[in-house]
Parts: C-alpha cells; sequence; structure tokens
C-alpha cells in the first residue's frame, strides 16, 4: 500500500526553481490500480521516479508498506526497489544483446535465486504475458508490441508488491497492438496481485482504469471511480 502525504519535488534549473510536484496526497490500496493521466511535463515520470524509490522527494512522504521510502538509507532503498517494485520503464529498455528470457532472468540477479530457478521463472512470466513463443529471441528480432511485453514480464517476474509503469503504450502506433497490450494490461489490473500505478497520456488507456486520477502542473486532481 502506498500512502503519500505532502510530496513535493523541486528541480533547479540555471535560477530558475522547476516545482514539478506540488503537494500531493495519494493513498493506493493493496492490489488496487491508480492510472494518471496528465499532459506532456505535469510531473508524471517525476511522480513514478519518487514512488520507485529513484528519487527523493524535496518534501513531503512516500510509504510504501509503512516505510518511509524519502528517509531510508541508500542500500536499504536498493533492496526494497531489487524485491518489492517492479518498474517498466517508457520505452521498456530491454538489453539489447540479451534474448527475451535472459532479459526476464536478469532481474532476479539481485534476489540471488539459482540459474535454474531464474531460467524457469522467466519463462514463465514471458508465457503469462503471451510472449511464451518468443523466449529465445533477442530485442530487435521482436516487434516493438512483443518488446513491451517482454519489458512487463520483467517488472512482474520477481512478483514484487508494485508495479510502476511509464506510459505503457506510448509509441505503440499499430491500433490492434496497443489494444491488444492495453487488454493484457487491464487484465492483470484486475486480477489485483499487484498494487499498480500506471502514468500516460493515452485516453483509451485511461478509459480502462479502475480508479483514475489527473495530474497537472504537479498537483494531482482524484477523478471518480469508473468501478467497483
Ligand atoms: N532532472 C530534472 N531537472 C530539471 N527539471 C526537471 C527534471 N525532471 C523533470 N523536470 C521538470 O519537471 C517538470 C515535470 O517533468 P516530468 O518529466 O515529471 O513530466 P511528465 O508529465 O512525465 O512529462 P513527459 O511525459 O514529457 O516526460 C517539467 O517541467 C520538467 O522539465
Amino acid at each position: 500500500m502506498y500512502h503519500l502525504t505532502g510530496v513535493t519535488k523541486c528541480y533547479r534549473r540555471g535560477s530558475e526553481l522547476v516545482r514539478a510536484l506540488d503537494g500531493i496526497g495519494l493513498y493506493v490500496e493493496d492490489g488496487g490500480t491508480l492510472v494518471v493521466r496528465g499532459p506532456a511535463d505535469s510531473g508524471k515520470s517525476t511522480l513514478l521516479r519518487i514512488l520507485g524509490g529513484l528519487e527523493r522527494p524535496t518534501h513531503g512522504s512516500v510509504e510504501l508498506d509503512g516505510t518511509d521510502l524519502a528517509t531510508l538509507t541508500e542500500s536499504r532503498l536498493s533492496r526494497i526497489r531489487a524485491e518489492s517494485i517492479g518498474l517498466v520503464p517508457r520505452r521498456g529498455d530491454l538489453t539489447p544483446g540479451l534474448t527475451a528470457r535472459q532479459n526476464v532472468a536478469s532481474a532476479l540477479v539481485p534476489l540471488r535465486l539459482r540459474p535454474a530457478d531464474r531460467w524457469e521463472l522467466a519463462g514463465e512470466a514471458l508465457e503469462e504475458v503471451g510472449a511464451g513463443g518468443r523466449l529465445d529471441r533477442i530485442p530487435a528480432e521482436l516487434d516493438e508490441a512483443m518488446r513491451r511485453r517482454v519489458a512487463l514480464a520483467r517488472a512482474l517476474v520477481k512478483r514484487p508488491t508494485v508495479l510502476l509503469a511509464d506510459q505503457p503504450t506510448a509509441g505503440l502506433d499499430d491500433p490492434g497492438a496497443r489494444d491488444g497490450f492495453a487488454d493484457l494490461l487491464e487484465r492483470l489490473w484486475w486480477q489485483g496481485r499487484f498494487t499498480w500505478i500506471v502514468v500516460t497520456e493515452d485516453d483509451a488507456l485511461a478509459r480502462r482504469a479502475p480508479r483514475l486520477a489527473t495530474m497537472s502542473r504537479g498537483t494531482l486532481t482524484a477523478a471518480p471511480r469508473t468501478h467497483g
């Protein structure tokens, strides 16, 4: 469960102070999904980096299951990132020279699992996202939609507490591929196995959200629940 209170993030750009996040308060329950929709530069990526423990807020607290990520030591934070947080980066960011299965298995290295277990879990995660027929392909041999599925498998293979996705459908130009990927995300959201926070500029994806909020100039406005 995430509980954010008064989260503000300021960056210095020359003599200017940019307030990327401005007093965000947020609660997301275990197994819940929140989709944050907002235009470019509204602060979505900054919010995700702070939720993922990749950056610290200038002010405020970022509690994940009762632990404030804002004040943790770097070593405890990297442990939490490795074990509890799955991040789906904007463009997937797969390692070019590794096969799909090697890419996914690499996410398990920090968890000190045996190589045979890493291999098996990677295969299962790829099956789960519909990429089971592409285990031995390198990213260049896959189309963009399939690369996104592999990146998703890499984030969920370690069974994290939370999954954070940065514009997961951006750049998927083929409508069929984009819809198919959105179908997969929606199915996973409704399973409730992970807590999801997804930022997007894709209105069609946002319409599928169990819970939707809008980001505008660093502030978050909750929209009515669309379901349940
Ligand atoms: N490291 C940084 N240094 C300076 N300013 C930053 C930094 N990161 C973000 N910003 C600024 O903070 C604001 C919010 O940026 P952010 O990337 O979080 O928005 P966004 O909604 O994710 O937009 P986009 O989708 O275009 O990335 C912008 O004005 C941006 O220029």
